[in-house]
């Protein structure tokens, strides 16, 4: 996990030998002040604009077995962004800065790839708000059939967060690991790597408050 990030290249060549170190000893990587406070508040502003203005889509169905009827409720609320307009230029910014990490990765890697991918895509942002009141994702992979996509990037968005209270904790069970897992809190300005692939089923707990997630998905 190292400190703040700022724009000179040397930050950034440190920052990409811990993504490849840490990708490739564990198959996942957490980095903090990724973008710093006042860039980081700047996309947070533009999650939460979104937000009040209703562009998420409604949450995905997640049936609950509440007293052993099965409920539907819904879960997360997604919005996909390519952060090209002006309305959410901040996003954009945040999704340039995690390119030129991921590509500069793949650069420095040995061999010129990262995992042995050599990354040459990426979805568009997937903007997710866990809306609290025990909202959860079941444990899942995100890429179980080879779909392409081979690295997960995930930027987190929550100030003030208190796992205790709050819920909402990301929990990886990576391949290999036995019985150890990967608990990570989703704290405001911080970035999360990990394989897309079946290495790395994971879950997010039950969250009790507003819960603002951004992913990207890297392809080979
Ligand atoms: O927010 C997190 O910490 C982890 N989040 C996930 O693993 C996750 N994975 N796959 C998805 C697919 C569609 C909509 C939301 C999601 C989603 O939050
Ligand atoms: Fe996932």
């Amino acid at each position: 996990v190292i400190e703040e990030t700022s724009g000179d290249q040397a930050v950034i060549d440190d920052m990409c030998r811990i993504v490849i170190r840490d990708m490739d000893q564990f198959g996942v990587c957490v980095v903090d002040n990724f973008l710093g406070y006042k860039r980081g508040m700047s996309v947070l502003d533009e999650v939460t604009g979104m937000y009040t203005k209703g562009v998420f889509k409604d949450g995905q169905l997640v049936s609950n077995k509440v007293k052993n009827d099965l409920k539907t409720i819904r879960g997360d609320q997604i919005t996909w962004i390519d952060g090209k307009d002006d309305s959410c230029k901040n996003i954009g910014m945040l999704i340039s800065q995690v390119d030129s990490i991921i590509l500069r990765a793949n650069k420095m890697a040995n061999n010129g790839k990262i995992g042995r991918y050599n990354i040459n895509g990426r979805t568009k942002a997937m903007v997710a708000c866990y809306p609290g009141h025990g909202t959860h994702y079941v444990k899942h992979v995100d890429n179980p059939n080879r779909d392409g996509r081979c690295i997960t990037a995930i930027y987190y968005l929550n100030r003030d967060w208190n796992i205790q209270q709050n819920g909402g904790l990301l929990r990886i069970f990576p391949e290999g690991w036995q019985d150890k897992v990967a608990d990570i809190e989703p704290f405001f300005d911080r970035i999360l790597f990990f394989w897309s692939d079946r290495r790395n089923p994971h879950e997010v707990q039950p969250a009790f408050k507003t819960r603002y997630a951004i992913t990207l998905w890297y392809f080979d």
